[in-house]
């Protein structure tokens, strides 16, 4: 299986490392190019032993599935370059926003999928959405979803849940990492000991979350002892809003992945 990707970037850095440690997929099936940055093509096949090239004929020359990872407002370029030889194979986006009607008005016709994975991805992590159009065989279903459950878990969700999917899980991770700076902040007194009490905490949490079939509600209130150093530090978050602030953050980047399909796609549907 020849698997092609358009664009060199973190995302696609994270599939490709995701990927190939999987061992679902031969690093040699893996091709990459970008636009022109030539220095990183090289890092990638050094890194990961997948094959670049800016030569788009032996690019594309048996491709069966192309992987478009560029930012929503290179797409309308790197999809009209791809056209000429493109062949109907099964055309996966990950780009934020862009619609899959979008693909189809310039490529015009092909089996298109969409998907929002996250950059955990990159150790086997990552939490997919996954979306279809009505033209993919049930085998190119079967080869999209093997392609992102080697990299994580995958949802199949209808195409107007992947904003929200974008919003929640696609950039997830960075709100934790955010809540991570000011606990490793908070905890400097620790110094280099610090990270590991949070890692910890993390997973454990996460763990939890996974398999006590508790609520979070419940989790946090079977921690939270009246009276206790719980439910003192909850009320600095409570009377700070930040329950309020974190939904506000979810609901501002689900809001705004529509707004760059509006932007980038009625600006280039001519
Ligand atoms: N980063 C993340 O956590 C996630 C990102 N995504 C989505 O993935 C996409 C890529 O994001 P990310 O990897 O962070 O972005 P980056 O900026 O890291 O990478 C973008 C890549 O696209 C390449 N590119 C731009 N234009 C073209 C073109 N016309 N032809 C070929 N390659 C081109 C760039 O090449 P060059 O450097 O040579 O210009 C670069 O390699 C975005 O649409 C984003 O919404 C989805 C989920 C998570
Ligand atoms: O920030 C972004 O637009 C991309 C999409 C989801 C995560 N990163």
């Amino acid at each position: 299986m020849k698997i092609v990707f358009v664009g060199a970037g973190s995302m696609a850095e994270a599939m490709i490392k995701g990927m190939k440690n999987s061992n679902e997929f031969k690093h040699t099936d893996i091709w990459v190019t970008n636009r022109h940055d030539n220095v990183r093509l090289n890092k990638l096949s050094e890194n990961y032993g997948v094959k670049s090239t800016y030569d788009f004929p032996q690019l594309f020359d048996q491709a069966d599935i192309i992987i478009l990872a560029v930012k929503p407002k290179d797409a309308k370029e790197a999809l009209t370059s791809i056209k000429p030889f493109y062949n109907e194979q099964l055309l996966i986006s990950v780009l934020a926003g862009l619609s899959i009607s979008f693909i189809e008005h310039i490529l015009a016709r092909g089996a298109i999928a969409r998907a929002m994975p996250n950059t955990s991805a990159m150790i086997g992590e990552s939490a997919t959405g996954l979306s279809f159009n009505s033209q993919l065989s049930d085998s190119q279903k079967d080869v999209a979803r093997s392609i992102f459950s080697s990299i994580g878990s995958v949802t199949y969700v209808e195409e107007s849940r992947l904003d929200l999917v974008t919003g929640l899980s696609g950039s997830g991770p960075a709100y934790i990492y955010y809540v991570v700076e000011a606990m490793e902040k908070a905890a400097a007194d620790l110094g280099d000991d610090a990270m590991p009490f949070i890692i910890q905490t993390l997973k454990g949490a996460a763990h939890m979350l996974e398999t006590s079939n508790q609520s979070p509600e419940n989790l946090r209130k079977a921690i939270t002892s009246e009276g206790g150093t719980t439910e003192a530090g909850i009320a600095e978050l409570d009377c700070r809003q930040v329950k309020d602030a974190f939904a506000a953050c979810i609901k501002e980047a689900t809001d705004h992945s529509e707004r760059l399909r509006r932007q980038f796609e009625q600006t280039h549907s001519s």
